[in-house]
């Protein structure tokens, strides 16, 4: 499959061992698009990561539109982490007047996995289908400013903070919004 492959070549850490129909193999881990049937695990792997929860129908809105950019990462059969993203279309300044914009919604992988690089993975797999699948041309995310980590990570992608929202999260915290293009 094209889409996989060029994903594949994609990649700047070598360590995807092969890839077929539907699933990209890591190192100890895979990433395939989520099913309906998935959504519980994701449910349940945002519940125990993060303070920004949903009701079930904003994962399947999610899933029913945009399900080829909707990740879960498995090891060992264990669903550890996923990815959930959408498109949005604006107003651009330059190229075409509405431009396709990817969001990533949510990112988590449960905490006894992280650091084996797949979080990196998913945003990877996210952005290649919001790219390829979609169309978008450009990607942003919102992030408590307090995250390290994620900002890390995303800092590592290419992203940077484009702009500060003042009490974004429904503690007080600010959030960055971080952009690229892709
Ligand atoms: C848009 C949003 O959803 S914002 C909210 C993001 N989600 C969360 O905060 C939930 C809780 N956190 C997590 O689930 C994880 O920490 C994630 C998703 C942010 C990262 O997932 P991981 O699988 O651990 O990331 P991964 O191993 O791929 O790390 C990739 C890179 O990110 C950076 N990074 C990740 N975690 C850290 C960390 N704790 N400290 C410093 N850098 C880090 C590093 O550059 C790392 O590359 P390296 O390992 O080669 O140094
Ligand atoms: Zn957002």
């Amino acid at each position: 499959m094209l889409f996989y492959k060029s994903f594949f070549k994609s990649m700047e850490r070598v360590d995807w061992l092969s890839s077929n129909e539907g699933t990209i193999v890591g190192r100890g881990f895979i990433i395939r698009n989520v099913k309906k049937e998935d959504l519980p695990k994701v449910i349940y792997i945002n519940e125990v990561t993060l303070p920004e929860n949903y009701p079930e129908y904003f994962y399947e809105y999610h899933l029913d539109n945009w399900g080829r950019a909707f990740f879960l990462a498995e090891v060992d059969g264990r669903a550890v982490g996923y990815i959930m993203n959408r498109i949005e279309t604006v107003m651009g300044l330059s190229r075409s007047f509405f431009q396709k914009k990817g969001h990533v919604v949510s990112i988590a992988v449960l905490e006894g996995y992280r650091r084996r690089g797949i979080g990196e993975a998913l945003m990877r797999a996210g952005m290649k289908s919001m790219k390829d699948v979609y169309g978008a041309k450009s990607v942003y995310l919102e992030v408590r400013v307090s995250n390290d980590p994620a900002i890390k990570l995303y800092e590592k992608l290419g992203f940077k903070k484009v702009r500060v929202i003042e009490g974004y999260y429904s503690d007080g915290e600010n959030a960055y919004v971080m952009e690229r293009e892709l």
